[in-house]
């Protein structure tokens, strides 16, 4: 397909997602059989210019005046992959397959500068009834913070130590350029792919199938390391889903101790069993059985509970981005009543003198902060253990400040740390 047959179907495929409602990711695949004659090279640019378009589907239309999908198209094109606006003009030519050419409320568009008087909401590019939120937790930085949510990600790895160690991965992925991550000890970033170049896809490699490295966020590394889960311990995940924080804390133990993983989803469950073999991870004992049958023998028992909690995933915009529109007032209610019902499940797990790890990959201040002053309201047993002690008992790395400046609970950000919205809280239970 050309480039500008391409930019057709993106417009197309957006079209489709607003009058359906429905996940980029369907509207792509029907697209994708649809034409079957668009080769794997054209639907992985059309699936990133889609994304781009979503990723800042309120700055871009405001700089264009117009939210339609041909607006966001023609200034992603310039906001997101560079190109400039004589080179858009003469894209949309009208010829066969190509978008029809732009009038000239659209070529005033392609270079109107955004206006710095636009509200937060709209420079950083989240929905509008989460400007209160944002406000609370960045102050004047939440269009700065929003914005950084809504670039392409890079792809991250945490090489399994289990199997293997950087030099190896780097080693075996050297075609992708990896780099070692600022704080994570056993990460590996790729950078993001620009425009129509393809991100690579890591889990095909030979050394993925191996069990070396699994794909995890920096900022999910992180929080599985702050956990301070270590060898011989008895240790809950208690929020295991398909497995990603378990692996991580697998491997910190050494394959020593137990370790049990849980889900109230035993069907989220199902991809952990093929995983965990993969890993090489033997001290794993998934509880399929209901809370009575798979928890109530842990009572009072763990060092660690963690807690990756359900949650809006606000942290993980950049590789979700219609989610945030999809977002409503009453889907963050259901995950914040989510997170207290699973918060006091897990405090009843801890051992005196245990801990418990909040995670959520969420920047939201009523699924972090709240839920932890909550939490302490309901459980005067325990104790909040400042941040930064406890990173620098598990990471190497100098810590950052927490970008929303606390000094009690982490929060990472893509501006503030490069990885995806992450936030950590560490709460002892007393001896
Ligand atoms: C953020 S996801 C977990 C992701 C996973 N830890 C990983 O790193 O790949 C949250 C999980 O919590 C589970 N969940 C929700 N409520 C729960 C509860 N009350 N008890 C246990 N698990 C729960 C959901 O089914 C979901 O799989």
């Amino acid at each position: 397909m050309t480039p500008a047959g391409r930019a057709s179907a993106a417009i197309e495929v957006l079209t489709d997602l607003e009058a359906r409602k429905r996940p980029a990711s369907e509207a792509l695949k029907d697209w994708g059989s649809a034409h079957r004659f668009a080769g794997s090279g054209d639907r992985a640019a059309i699936g990133s210019l889609v994304f781009d378009c979503l990723r800042q589907r309120a700055s871009l239309g405001a700089a264009m005046e117009d939210d339609g999908p041909r607006a966001l198209v023609l200034r992603a094109l310039v906001s997101a992959w560079g190109m400039s606006p004589d080179s858009v003009d003469a894209l949309f030519d009208g010829s066969r397959f190509a978008p029809e050419p732009l009038t000239n409320a659209e070529r005033a568009g392609l270079s109107r500068a955004l206006s710095p008087e636009l509200p937060a909401w709209v420079r950083g590019d989240y929905p509008d009834w989460l400007e209160g939120s944002f406000a609370g937790v960045f102050g004047e930085d939440a269009a700065a913070e929003g914005a950084a949510l809504s670039v392409r990600a890079p792809v991250d790895l945490r090489v399994n130590t289990l199997k293997a160690n950087r030099d190896k991965v780097l080693k075996a992925l050297a075609r992708f350029t990896p780099q070692p991550t600022t704080y994570a000890p056993q990460g590996l970033r790729i950078a993001p792919r620009q425009g129509s170049a393809r991100t690579p896809h890591v889990e095909a490699d030979a050394a993925h199938g191996k069990g070396w490295l699994e794909v995890q966020d920096e900022g999910s590394q992180i929080a599985a390391a702050m956990t301070g889960a270590g060898p011989r311990e008895q240790v809950i995940d208690l929020c295991a889903g398909a497995g990603g924080k378990t692996l991580a804390l697998a491997a910190a133990m050494e394959n020593t101790g137990q370790l049990y993983a849980y889900d109230a989803n035993r069907l989220r469950l199902r991809p952990i069993f093929d995983r965990l073999r993969r890993a090489g991870a033997r001290n794993v004992q998934v509880l399929e059985g209901g809370v009575e049958a798979g928890l109530a023998p842990l009572k009072g028992r763990m060092d660690r509970v963690v807690i990756d909690a359900p949650c809006t995933g606000s942290g993980t915009w950049r590789r979700r981005p219609d989610a945030k529109w999809r977002l409503t007032p009453e889907m963050l209610s259901a995950r914040m009543a989510d997170q207290a019902a699973v918060l006091d499940a897990g405090a009843g797990l801890v051992k005196p003198g245990g801990r418990l790890t909040y995670i959520t990959c969420s920047v939201l201040p009523g699924e972090n902060r709240e839920q932890v002053d909550g939490f302490l309201e309901r459980h005067p047993d325990f104790v909040l253990k400042p941040w930064r002690a406890v990173w620098e008992s598990s990471i190497q790395a100098d810590a950052p400040a927490s970008a929303d400046g606390s000094d009690e609970t982490l929060l990472m950000t893509p501006r503030s740390h490069g990885t995806d919205g992450f936030f950590v809280a560490t709460l002892e239970r007393q001896a």
